[in-house]
């Protein structure tokens, strides 16, 4: 079925439906990761986004339930060169088609990928509309600059858990927010460290990764003040990662700000961002983001470079950190962006990028455990 992507800058790409009828709106950003689209559709950094693929063959693994990075899928479009819809892998249960025809998200083929990545590249990333049944560039254009700009809004609030959940048989399973105002919520006080995570739109990954490295964690939701988490009492606290711009997000701002000090604490990138701004930063939009498996960071404890694993469009300013106060740990190569910073005096680290992987590398997983030792120094 022909469709038509129109840009707010005018540029427009003629295309072709492999979804059936439907339109869509939102920013649209690349991503170069080669496989783990099922991961990238269902991470809820990307509400609100369009997703194109530089990967040029795109759902020939199939989709798998397990390979979930939340309950469903989060990107507002999915945007690819070639849709092959014959999946050969012995694990897949269905057609990437079929999963999002389900979800009611549309998925485009058929137009130029690599000529739709250099235009965000060189002008940055932008709204876009996406229709099936409008196909008049002028129209969808002019329709595609009315989309709300992402700088400003709270995205936080469509993706965050509504109950508080402990992580069971590798799923969310959710209590009673009045439950846990009982004195004994942890049910491994003691052998395990105990985490509150802050929920911004978090991925499965990183509690399983917090799990292996000897936490249980429950995964909270993020209007949760500073109060009740002091009362849960404990061993650290987790920042997630999350959509949209940190900058708005002031009652979360808040919650960290008095919660620092209190309780060790581990940030991935909104986590950081808005630990930056706890600390007294400020957050930046960049050009077109950083998305994909393949970003090289380098540690500047150990000099040692990770090739990472990450999805932001925003960033900490270098710039507004007290640098007596904060120490930057981790430098993306390509162009010098902050990737890591510390304050060892309160306990606090965080990386802008994801060592959960989930799609990609694993170098960064040692991560886990660094928030692990920094828990049991501070019991001992
Ligand atoms: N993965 C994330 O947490 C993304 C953080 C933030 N929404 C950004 O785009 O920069």
């Amino acid at each position: 079925m022909k469709a038509l992507l129109a840009l707010e800058d005018g540029r427009t790409f003629s295309c072709r439906s492999f979804t059936g009828p439907g339109e869509a709106q939102g920013e649209v950003v690349f991503n170069t990761s080669m496989t783990g689209y099922q991961e990238i559709l269902t991470d809820p950094s990307y509400y609100g986004q369009m997703v194109t693929m530089t990967y040029p063959l795109i759902g020939n693994y199939g989709v798998c339930p397990e390979d979930v990075e939340s309950d469903r899928i989060h990107v507002a479009a999915f945007i690819v060169k070639e849709y092959q819809e014959f999946p050969s892998n012995f694990r897949s249960k269905g057609t990437l088609a079929d999963y999002l025809i389900k979800s009611h998200v549309l998925g485009i083929e058929d137009l130029d990928t690599r000529a739709l990545t250099r235009h965000i590249r060189k002008s940055g990333a932008m709204r876009a509309m996406i229709s099936t049944t409008d196909l008049d560039p002028e129209s969808l254009v002019a329709r595609a600059s009315q989309i709300p700009s992402m700088e400003g809004s709270d995205l936080v609030g469509h993706v965050t858990t509504k109950k508080p959940y402990f992580w069971k048989y590798n799923q969310p399973d959710y209590v009673d927010a009045k439950s846990l105002e009982a004195p004994f919520i942890w049910r491994h006080k003691g052998k395990k460290h105990s985490v509150v995570a802050l929920d911004f739109g978090i991925k499965y990954n990183i509690i399983r990764c917090l799990e292996d490295a000897g936490c249980e964690v429950l995964v909270v939701p993020a209007k949760t003040n500073a109060q009740a988490i002091k009362r849960l009492n404990p061993d650290g606290i987790f920042l997630s990662n999350g959509p949209g711009d940190p900058e708005p997000l002031t009652y979360i701002v808040e919650t960290i700000r008095e919660l620092l000090e209190h309780f060790p604490m581990f940030g991935i990138c909104l986590g950081m961002q808005l630990l930056g701004l706890a600390m007294g930063g400020k957050t930046m939009k960049i050009k077109f983001g950083h998305r994909g498996g393949n970003q090289p960071v380098k540690n500047m404890d150990t000099g040692k470079v990770e090739i990472t694993s990450q999805n932001h469009g925003f960033a900490v300013d270098l710039n507004t950190l007290d640098k007596n106060k904060c120490h930057l740990t981790h430098i993306n190569l390509n162009e010098d962006s902050l990737e890591g910073l510390k304050n060892d005096s309160i306990r606090a680290f965080a990386v802008q990028y994801h060592p959960e992987a989930s799609p990609g590398p694993h170098d960064a997983a040692y991560l886990f455990n660094q928030f692990a030792k920094v828990m049991e120094n501070a019991k001992a």
